[in-house]
Parts: C-alpha cells; sequence; structure tokens
C-alpha cells in the first residue's frame, strides 16, 4: 500500500505549546518517522488558555465561540501555521496532509460535547496543505467518550515490535499528558483504552502557582519532598478511578482543592505520587495484567512518577521502559498519531472502538478542509 507523507499536530491539556511530527504511512501497519518539533507557549498565551477553559464553560453547542474564543481561535490556529512553516523551512518533506487536533477547551461526553479550538479552513488556507480536524466529533456523535484517540496508533506501534515482544503481550502504553491515558494491546483483537486521571496538569498548576515556574524540570522539585499520604488518598476517593472503561476526562475534573496546604516540594511529590498511582489504579480494570509498561508524554520526564510506576509494576511481574527505550520518540507519540489519524480518516478507516471509547461499532472521524 502507497505510503502518505502526513503531518500530526497537538496542542495537548499541558498547554504548553505545539507539538509537531511528520510520518510516512499507510494508516495502517507502516509507520516511518520524519522530522519533528516542539514550539513552545510563552507564559502569557499559557494564561489566555488557562482563561479560556473558565469561558469555555459557557459553551453549549460545539460550535459557539463566546466571548473571546473566536479570536482565541484565529490565533491558535496561526501559530500553528507558523509552527508549520518553520518546521518545513528545515526539511524537504512535503507533507500531503496534516491532522489538525486544536487545543480541546471542554470535554463533556456525558453531554455529548468536546471543543477543540482549530479552525482547519483557516489552516489549510495559510498552508496550502489539506487538513483533517475535529478528529472527535464523529465519535462521540456514535455514542463514544471522543477520547483518547492515540489507541489506534499505539497499537500499530505495538504490531511492528510483535516478534520482538512476542513474549511481553499484553502491552500497555501509558501516556503521562496533561491528563494520562491508557492502551493496551492483547496478542490479538482490538486494544483497550481510556483515560486515567491527572498526569502532570495539577503538577504543573502547583509548582506554577507556588514556585512561579512552568514545571518541574527533571522531577527535581518532587525530589526534595515526601509523599503525603492523606492528601494522595483524597484524591484517589475520587468515584471516576472506581469505575472501568471507556471514560475520558475533561482538564478540569480534578483540581489542587484535594491538595491541602504542603509546602512547594511536597507537593509536587505528593501530585507525582497520584499520577503514578491513579495508572497503577487502572490496570484493575484490565482483563490481564500487562506483562510489559510503555511510557510516553511528558511525564516519562519526571522520575518520581517513574520511579513509582516501576515499583508498582514491580509488584505485578511487569517491566517498566520508556518509549526511546523501544527506538521512539515519546515526546512526539501524540502529533505522529494525528498524522497517523488524517491518513486513516482520508481512508475512512476506523478512528476509535467501542473498546477504546465506547463507540456503538468502529468509527471514522474528523472534517475535510482544503486550501
Ligand atoms: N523535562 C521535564 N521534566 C519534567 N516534566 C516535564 C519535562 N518536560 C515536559 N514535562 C511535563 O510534560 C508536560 C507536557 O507533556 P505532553 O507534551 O505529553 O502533554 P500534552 O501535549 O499536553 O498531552 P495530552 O494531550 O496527553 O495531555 C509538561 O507540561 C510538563 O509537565
Ligand atoms: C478531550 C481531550 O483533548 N482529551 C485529551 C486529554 O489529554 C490526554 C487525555 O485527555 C486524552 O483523552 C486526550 O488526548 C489524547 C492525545 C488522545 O485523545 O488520545
Amino acid at each position: 500500500m502507497s505510503l502518505t507523507v502526513a503531518m500530526g499536530l497537538m496542542s495537548g491539556t499541558s498547554m504548553d505549546g505545539i507539538d509537531i511530527a511528520i510520518l510516512r504511512t499507510d494508516g495502517v501497519d507502516r509507520v516511518e518517522f520524519g522530522p519533528a518539533a516542539f514550539f513552545p507557549y510563552d507564559a502569557e498565551f499559557r494564561w489566555k488558555l488557562a482563561q479560556s477553559l473558565e469561558t469555555a464553560k459557557q459553551i453549549q453547542h460545539r460550535e459557539e465561540r463566546p466571548g473571546n474564543l473566536e479570536a482565541l481561535e484565529r490565533e491558535i490556529t496561526e501559530r500553528h501555521a507558523d509552527a508549520i512553516k518553520s518546521l518545513l523551512s528545515k526539511t524537504s518533506e512535503h507533507p500531503e496532509l496534516i491532522g489538525f487536533h486544536g487545543q480541546t477547551v471542554l470535554h463533556r461526553p456525558q453531554n455529548t460535547l468536546t471543543v477543540q479550538l482549530g479552525d482547519g479552513e483557516l489552516l489549510a488556507h495559510l498552508t496550502g496543505i489539506p487538513v483533517v480536524y475535529d478528529m472527535r466529533a464523529n465519535d462521540m456523535a456514535h455514542g463514544g467518550q471522543g477520547a483518547p484517540l492515540v489507541p489506534a496508533y499505539h497499537a500499530a506501534l505495538a504490531r511492528s515490535k510483535a516478534a520482538e515482544w512476542r513474549d511481553l503481550y499484553p502491552v500497555v502504553f501509558v501516556n503521562i499528558g496533561g491528563i494520562s491515558n491508557i492502551t493496551y494491546v492483547p496478542t490479538a483483537g482490538d486494544p483497550i483504552a481510556f483515560d486515567t486521571g491527572p498526569g502532570n496538569a495539577l503538577i504543573d498548576q502547583w509548582v506554577a502557582r507556588e514556585g512561579g515556574v512552568p514545571f518541574d524540570d527533571g522531577g527535581r522539585i518532587a525530589s526534595e519532598g515526601g509523599i503525603i499520604e492523606t492528601a494522595v488518598e483524597r484524591y484517589l476517593q475520587n468515584p471516576f478511578f472506581a469505575r472501568s472503561g471507556p471514560k475520558s476526562l475533561d482538564r478540569l475534573d480534578f483540581t489542587l482543592d484535594q491538595l491541602g496546604a504542603l509546602d512547594l516540594s511536597d507537593g509536587a511529590r505528593t501530585l507525582a505520587a497520584v499520577s503514578a498511582r491513579s495508572i497503577l489504579k487502572a490496570v484493575d480494570h484490565l482483563p490481564e495484567k500487562p506483562k510489559l509498561w510503555i511510557i510516553c508524554g511528558g511525564g516519562r520526564k519526571n522520575p518520581n512518577i517513574v520511579a513509582d510506576l516501576r515499583v508498582g509494576a514491580a509488584l505485578q511481574n511487569a517491566e517498566v521502559i520508556v518509549a526511546e527505550d523501544a527506538g521512539w520518540n515519546g515526546d512526539f507519540t501524540e502529533a505522529e498519531a494525528w498524522a497517523y489519524l488524517a491518513v486513516r480518516a482520508a481512508k475512512g478507516l476506523p478512528l476509535t472502538y467501542p473498546s477504546t471509547t465506547g463507540c456503538r461499532a468502529p468509527v471514522s472521524g474528523g472534517e475535510f478542509a482544503r486550501p
């Protein structure tokens, strides 16, 4: 099958910036990695995005853009176009298709409502490249959670290692972004996936508020603190963790309120433990204990989270690796996934499955914009 050169764009719940990755893929099993880059948002823009979550609470229908959201959507789109131009100026690749995630500002699966700010038509116009966007909406229209969408790509990555990992199935991909999600890949059959709880978003909010820094670089702040078990328990009592999947979260579903008044480093360490233990709890909802855990996303750079995961996984006789150990770049897995999903969408292939989002049957999705 012929390969498409596709570019994926992810501006995730951490709101830290834009990840871009170029892939050559058939949207099925073949994946060849191209160049990738990260374009960080400045502090002022991160603040604007955080404020937009409050404004977005008024939205009743997906198309509504109250307050400054219309202007913000334009700015987000223009920033993506600038990032694309910057990456393309440094490579000879010519993407045929863009998969555009946009910025999630509201996610209420219980109301069949998910809103990503990002104007696909404008991006196609600004870049001259066809764009697939709004990839979550069709899943919701078919009874799904609208998230997570990355599992189809995780499953393709796992298939690419089928021979090497023969004795390690079932495997589980753990994406520690602003929110964390997992994809369980069995030896045969569809992947099982769901959001597991807070990833880095609460840690980012805590160290920004108490320490004036955007994230806990290398987990250094947390490494100086201790785990306050009573606070961890307050988080883990949330009924979300007792529910089995499919399930998904809005960025505001967990807040700093349960943390209480801690000092900076204890707070950061405690939130790292919340992140790891909520992932460990998720394994209770899987049909079998995975033998191999592959950690992707920014949270793999926080050694406190990874150490807690290793301890928990070892008790289940499982091995924990980071994406790089498998030869992948864990910073760009999601951006790559959006490139892969765009190609699947263009071919009408399913993006989601009943076992990943709860949709009634496997469904494709995405709106198409042509320059
Ligand atoms: N060097 C680092 N040390 C510690 N944490 C880091 C480091 N680099 C990134 N992070 C954390 O990772 C976060 C970004 O992760 P990622 O890019 O996976 O999130 P995202 O794109 O928002 O994804 P999602 O959509 O899954 O929420 C940052 O906000 C920060 O908390
Ligand atoms: C609604 C939304 O944007 N959800 C994100 C968020 O960030 C992580 C988790 O929550 C996941 O469900 C999803 O992103 C990933 C990339 C996904 O859809 O697979």
